[in-house]
């Protein structure tokens, strides 16, 4: 064992600014950067006078760090994101997380999103009204278009309420919560901008507050709405043991924590818009990325979307129906092919923790408490050695044959442990729901390709120049 957390491996370091200067330059090619490193290295250390930061690129290092509840206190990305976002259930630490994560989980139940399918229903099938319209276009730039869709999507699930559809606010929402990311971003990569101070009189603050201004309005006036219509049903009643008050009967996102709020619980009108600002974003954008990339990675292998398509019609009866909730557990292959695109394009690339005591890596390395650690979830996903030939579209690596050997840690696009994703069935579903939906109705045709996008760093896995996919109507269905 080498007891020594210096012996672990650090890129070329420059005296104050330490290795972080690697990370300098564009944003675009950032990430490029970043996985050169990861490549180079399964552990190294990057740093700077303020702050260092382990980075773990392999799966057994990663299991150590996210298995156990020991390690779920979060790194300083998440507390600067705390201006947004608060402290709700995914920058929240401690007992304040434990409580959440109980009082949550039910409103991810499978009745709860059985009763969601209706909501996906529909819009997949106004997604695929609003395609017919742009068949004629030389292609889509797919993001921009279904974010709107998984926006609709979540606030009439999670928050319970339906969205104007002229509500200029939330195309500017959408366009607030990609912005965001690069402010944060940019603060990570200006060292001076670590201490609060410097930050607080910077441009890049001036930004955020604007931002942040435009993500809150939108957030509040959907509690809002909500509020208006909400009947305060008798269903709370008071847990002896750990004090807390629970929901009798199972109830969506923001139905509880109002219910919850009016019934004189922990939850306030601050606990509320924390986790509506947590569910809003996580909620419609991780999946709108999902979709992007799977209809660009479908578009280029015709196999594949031949597959999928008599995967559909099998399950419908030759088409002859619609496709309900029953069927979704049915579209095993389509479930390949979501599976293998969060492999080759995992919505969040990388994660952050903070060591809560001592610790030793698979390999010996020693890491002292309090040492931020980033889990980089993209590069473990791209590693020949975990994925031979990993840069290839292969949804059969997730043939359950082929899982059998492979460490569970090597393939993590929701995270694991207990702070994984709450959200990742309803994920799938809506996933499932919306591919079939539009490879039912059109043959998807390659603009975009592997090899002709550049990722950017954000919070969340993004492009410099969107995605392009052409859509042209089926004409047997
Ligand atoms: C393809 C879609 C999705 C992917 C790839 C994804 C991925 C992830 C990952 C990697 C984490 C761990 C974050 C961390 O530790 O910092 C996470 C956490 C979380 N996700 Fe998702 N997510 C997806 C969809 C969703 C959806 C649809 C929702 C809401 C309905 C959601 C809500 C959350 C929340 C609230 C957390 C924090 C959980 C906690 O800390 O207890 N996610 N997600």
């Amino acid at each position: 064992r080498q007891h020594d957390a210096s012996k672990i491996p650090e890129p070329k370091k420059l005296p104050l600014i330490g290795n972080m200067y690697q990370l300098f330059g564009l944003s675009d090619n950032i990430f490029s950067t970043i996985q050169t490193l990861n490549k180079k290295y399964s552990i190294y250390k990057i740093s700077h006078i303020f702050t260092s930061t382990i980075q773990i690129c392999n799966p057994k290092d990663a299991q150590i760090f996210l298995s156990t509840k020991q390690h779920i206190k979060k790194s300083l990305m998440y507390r600067w994101m705390q201006d947004w976002l608060g402290t709700g259930l995914l920058t929240s630490e401690d007992s304040k997380w434990h409580y959440r994560r109980k009082l949550l989980t039910p409103a991810f139940h499978f009745n709860i999103l059985q009763e969601f399918f209706k909501v996906f229903d529909e819009h997949s099938q106004l997604l695929v009204e609003k395609l017919e319209e742009e068949c004629d276009k030389p292609y889509v730039d797919i993001f921009s278009l279904v974010s709107n869709f998984t926006l609709h999507i979540i606030c009439e699930t999670a928050m319970g309420i339906k969205l104007d559809e002229s509500k200029k606010s939330m195309r500017e929402y959408v366009n607030a919560a990609q912005k965001i990311g690069t402010v944060l971003f940019r603060r990570m990569r200006r060292p001076w901008l670590y201490w609060n101070f410097f930050h607080f009189v910077s441009s890049n603050k001036r930004e955020e507050l604007l931002i942040l201004k435009t993500l809150h309005d939108f957030t509040t006036s959907v509690i809002a709405e909500q509020e208006k219509s909400f009947k305060n049903l008798d269903v709370v009643e008071y847990n002896e043991t750990d004090g807390n008050f629970v929901a009798k009967k199972r109830l969506a996102l923001l139905d509880l924590l109002m219910t919850l709020k009016y019934n004189g619980s922990k939850i306030n009108d601050e606990g509320i818009r924390e986790e509506v600002d947590t569910f809003m974003f996580e909620g419609h954008d991780t999946t709108a990325i999902a979709v992007s990339f799977a209809f660009m990675l479908i578009a280029n292998h015709d196999e594949v979307q031949n597959k999928i398509l008599d995967e559909i019609q099998e399950v419908t009866n030759n088409f002859n129906q619609k496709i309900r909730f029953e069927h979704l557990s049915k579209l095993r292959y389509l479930e390949m092919v979501i599976k293998e695109t969060l492999r080759l394009y995992p919505s969040v690339p990388a994660i952050g923790r903070k060591t809560t005591e001592d610790i030793y890596t698979s390999t010996g390395y020693f890491i002292p408490k309090d040492t931020y650690v980033g889990v980089q979830i993209y590069s473990i996903h791209h590693n020949d050695e975990y994925f031979p030939n990993a840069e290839k579209f292969d949804p059969d690596r997730f043939l359950p044959e082929n899982c059998q050997n492979r460490h569970p840690y090597t393939y993590i696009p929701f995270s694991a442990g207990p702070r994984n994703c709450i959200g990742q069935r309803f994920a799938i579903m809506e996933l499932k729901m919306i591919i079939a939906s539009v490879v039912m109705n059109f043959k998807l045709i390659p603009i975009d390709t592997q090899s002709s996008i550049t990722i950017s760093s954000n919070l969340t896995i993004k492009t410099t120049d969107g995605i392009k996919v052409k859509f042209e109507k089926r004409s047997f269905i």
